[in-house]
Order: C-alpha cells, then structure tokens, then sequence
C-alpha cells in the first residue's frame, strides 16, 4: 500500500474536526476522497502532507511514518493545495525553476524535470508569462506541475478542478488520470460527478468520520438499486413497507413513501396488496433508479 491512514484525530478547541479516520491508497487507482463543506477533507490533507498536527492516529507513506517523519515523507509527495497559493509576479519557468530547487534538483536534472512537466502539463508556451496573467485554468496546471516536478510517488490534490469552465475542467481531468497513472493520487471534491468521471476508489466523509469506503464500480451497483414510490390519498405508515427494504416518507409527507426494493416485480405486487387491503386511494406508483448524488446525500445527511 502507498498510502495507509489510520485512526487520525484532529480537534480544533471543542470541535472533532477528524473522528478516527482511516483509509488506504494504491497505485493506478484515482481515490476520491469526497464529503460535503467543513466534512475534514482538507484537514486530512494537510495532516498527510506533515502542514498540520495530528492529535492521534497514523499515517504510512511508502511503509515511512509521515506522521514522525515529515522531513523524509515529504518529498515523496506532491501536493496541491486547495486555494493553489502561487507567486504572481513570478514567471512559470522561473516558479516551476523555484520549486524543483526546494526539493534540490539542480542543472541537467532540474531543466529535464522542467522541460517534461512544461509539456505534460501543456504549460510550454505559457512558460514566459507572469502567473497572475494566466486564466484560473491555467494557473491550476502550474499548481499541478509545481506539485509533481520533483516526481513524487503519491499525489494529493484538494478540489483540483473548482472554479474551472467546463472545457478547463475536462482537460485538468484528463491530466490527473495521465498523471495517475503510475501513482498513487488522491483527490478531494464535493462533487459526485468528479468521482464519476475519473476515480476507481470512493471514501466519503462526513462531519470528520469515514461514512464509506468502497470502489466506484460497487457505489455504482448500489446506485442501481431500484426505488418505488407510492403516493395515495390516505396517510401511510412506513410499517406496512417495512419488509421489502428500506423504507422513508418522500417530499410529501406521509401521503408518500419511499421504498428501496431488490426485487422491484414482487415489490409492485406487495404494493397492490397492501393498497387493496387497506382500501387506499392510489395517486401514484413509480419506479425508478437511485443515482449517486441520491446516494452521496443518503450517506451525508
Ligand atoms: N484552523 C482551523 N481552526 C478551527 N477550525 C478549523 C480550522 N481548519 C478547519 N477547521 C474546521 O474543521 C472542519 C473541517 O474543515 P476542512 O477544511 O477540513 O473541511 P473540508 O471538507 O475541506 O471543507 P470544504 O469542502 O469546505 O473545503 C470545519 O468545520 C472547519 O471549520
């Protein structure tokens, strides 16, 4: 495993901002480490990338303890923060020079480095202009090259794409999952979509404790399941339905009620029956498929 988070705790005063988190990365599958505003995705983060304390727990990077070893971890991993602080007045290859120094590459390795992340990031003919003339789509790719010059095996990104246009936003994609590739690379979003469209594994957190881990290809399994909804004139109680799954009012009240089914056939004829035997006035049946933003605000509600 590249990365292995166990059991991390974090307080701010009164507040558990992480509650015994705990989840694993590896290599060529893109996590999406997802959860709503204030959940504690850029806490973790921060907690991995050695920027802020832990107050328990662990963090294994590559079999080192990041946690007590900041200093050796660190240059193991990239990372983009989640409001990318960058130098404005500084040119990208100037910047991108800057940063591969910090982790000492010098030279022939350093221009190497810089001539591959130019072009990987298609920065190259960006490179002699002040970042702060850059678009924001622009400005996330130095972000990102400045994350991955000194080619670290684990990346981080905290809510890469936010703010971006729709055409920024499909080629800052396309560049994660190159980079992803051979490494190891978490990326934090509140977004469903985004973890559709480029993870393989899903952690979702919420108000600091992990609600699930799973692969993407199983929440979409789940997603599939099949909902009733049944709305008649008479109020309903969720005890009739009980028995053929998971059972909620809808929007409407108690007038609706909301079914989660395995197997939608016999559901349907249970629904007949139980409307029969009650003498209920039927406004509406329906069937239909739970799709992971329904799922996401399930576990996060
Ligand atoms: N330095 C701090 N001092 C006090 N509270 C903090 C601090 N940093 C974060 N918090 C609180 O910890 C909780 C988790 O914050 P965090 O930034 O990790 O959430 P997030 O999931 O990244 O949210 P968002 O999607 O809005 O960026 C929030 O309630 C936040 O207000």
């Amino acid at each position: 495993m590249s990365l292995v988070v166990s059991q991390l705790c974090k307080n701010y005063g009164s507040q558990k901002a992480l509650d015994e988190v705990s989840f694993t990365a590896v290599p060529g599958r893109i996590l999406g480490f997802l959860g709503p505003n204030g959940a504690g995705k850029s806490t973790t983060m921060k907690i991995i990338t050695g920027y802020v304390q832990a107050d328990g727990g662990a963090v294994q990077v590559l079999g080192k303890d990041a946690l007590r070893n900041p200093k050796i971890v660190s240059p193991l991993i990239g990372y983009l923060p989640e409001k990318n602080p960058l130098y404005q007045d500084m040119y990208v290859k100037e910047f991108l020079e800057f940063s591969g120094g910090l982790y000492g590459l010098k030279g022939k390795e350093l221009n190497r480095r810089l001539g591959e992340m130019l072009e990987k990031t298609g920065l190259t003919p960006e490179q002699h202009k002040k970042i702060g003339q850059l678009s924001k789509g622009y400005q996330q790719r130095v972000g990102l090259a400045k994350a991955l010059i000194h080619d670290p095996q684990v990346v981080i990104l905290d809510e890469p794409t936010t703010g971006l246009d729709p055409n920024q936003l499909v080629e800052i994609r396309k560049l994660i999952q190159e980079v992803a590739v051979e490494k190891t690379l978490i990326l934090s979003t509140h977004i469903m979509q985004e973890v559709e469209a480029i993870c393989k594994d899903v952690v979702i957190i919420n108000k600091g404790k992990i609600k699930a881990v799973d692969s993407l290809e199983n929440f979409q399994n789940q997603g599939n399941q099949n909902q009733l909804s049944l709305e008649t004139e008479e109020a309903l109680e969720l005890a009739w339905f009980e028995n053929l799954g998971k059972v909620e009012f809808g929007p409407k009240g108690n007038h609706q009620v909301l079914i989660q089914v395995d197997d939608p056939q016999l559901a349907r004829k249970v629904v007949m029956s139980v409307i029969n035997e009650k003498g209920l006035n039927l406004i509406n049946l329906n069937q239909s498929k739970k799709n992971l933003e329904d799922l996401f605000r399930d576990i996060t509600q």
